[in-house]
């Protein structure tokens, strides 16, 4: 059944993680850290700073320490990071971050080629994350990684989504965000997998992770609106990919979803000048075309 529209969407911004964590060229941690304080400063509320990973699988994120010891902590703003297990946990509690990410995966191959286990024992290894959270007064966000399809094992049936999002939602998550990591679905798609989802799950405890390798995620986006889903993440300028999917293309980009949202009379509480400003400063660091349409479109006209 068709919610009605929400009057606020909160957007995570996930471009210096995800969007970042792709790039093979070295990024210094001031670069990292003045794309943080633009994206703070135009209005983001929730940005995704970094992850406390194994530098040896993802060599970009290996500085995410000094950049959370330099960014600007706004009031009021959100700064997480991902942590697979109790190392990058204890690791980010050191740096002082405040919100942590989990990541598990609905198919049994992507979570081999992502994290070197199976689901389950990644739900094991969030266990301990869990407890050293609670005891620590850190909010902890679930994600679950292709959703609607994945470049391994093809098909994902929407109620296995389901049954991990319940099992991170029990263990303490306090939202868990869907991702369609290599951007194959559709709109129909989302609506069921968010229809079935949020029989077991309340809405306001799901977001929505879409990359737009195939053209549909602000699609995908408007869909999950229409189930009212009111979180979404999403990447400055489009950057990112995966490591672990080939051919996937970055986040939806931040800028494109604003333009959508303020069509729509959505408030967000961003600043789409500042925000662009922000995409075309990183692109102009990366040496790399903006990923944005909306942003594209805007720096022309001008
Ligand atoms: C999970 C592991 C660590 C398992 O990796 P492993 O090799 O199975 O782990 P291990 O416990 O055997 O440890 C191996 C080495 O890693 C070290 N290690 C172990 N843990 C850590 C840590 N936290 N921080 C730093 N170092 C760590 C550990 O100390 C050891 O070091 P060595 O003795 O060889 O020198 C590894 O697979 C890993 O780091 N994977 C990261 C994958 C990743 O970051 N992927 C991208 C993020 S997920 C994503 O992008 C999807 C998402 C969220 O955006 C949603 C979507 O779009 O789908």
């Amino acid at each position: 059944m068709t919610q009605s529209l929400p009057q606020h969407v909160r957007l995570v911004e996930v471009g210096p993680r995800d969007g970042l964590q792709n790039e093979q060229q070295p990024i210094s941690v001031a670069d990292k850290v003045r794309l943080v304080d633009d994206l703070s400063a135009a209005g983001l509320s929730s940005i995704e700073v970094g992850s406390f990973v194994s530098p040896k699988w993802v060599p970009q994120m290996a500085g995410s320490a000094e950049v959370f010891a330099a960014i600007k902590q706004r009031p009021g703003v959100n700064y997480s990071a991902l942590t697979p297990n109790l190392k990058g946990f204890e690791a980010a509690l050191a740096a002082g971050v405040k919100e942590v990410a989990v990541f598990a995966a609905a198919s049994e191959a992507f979570s081999q080629k992502n994290i070197n286990c199976s689901i389950s024992e990644s739900l094991e290894r969030f266990a301990p994350v869990m407890a050293a959270a609670k005891a620590h007064n850190i909010r902890v966000r679930g994600y679950i990684s292709c959703v609607l399809g994945c470049p391994y094992d093809g098909e994902v049936a929407p109620e296995q989504v389901s049954s991990i999002a319940r099992e991170l939602i029990a263990m303490g998550c306090y939202e868990v965000s869907l991702g369609d990591t290599i951007g194959v679905g559709t709109a129909g798609a989302t609506r069921r997998l968010f229809e079935i989802a949020a029989r077991d799950i309340p809405r306001e405890q799901l977001a929505g992770h879409f990359h737009d390798t195939y053209g549909q995620a602000l699609a995908n986006i408007y869909a999950s609106l229409l189930e009212g889903i009111s979180v979404f993440d999403s990447s400055v300028a489009g950057l990112g990919g995966c490591p672990y999917a080939k051919g996937a293309t970055g986040n939806v980009a931040t800028e494109d979803v604003l333009y959508l949202l303020n069509g729509l009379g959505i408030d967000t509480g961003i600043d789409l000048d500042r925000l662009i400003a922000a995409g075309q400063r990183i692109c102009a660091v990366l040496d790399k075309p903006n990923g944005s349409r909306v942003a594209r479109a805007w720096l022309a006209k001008a």
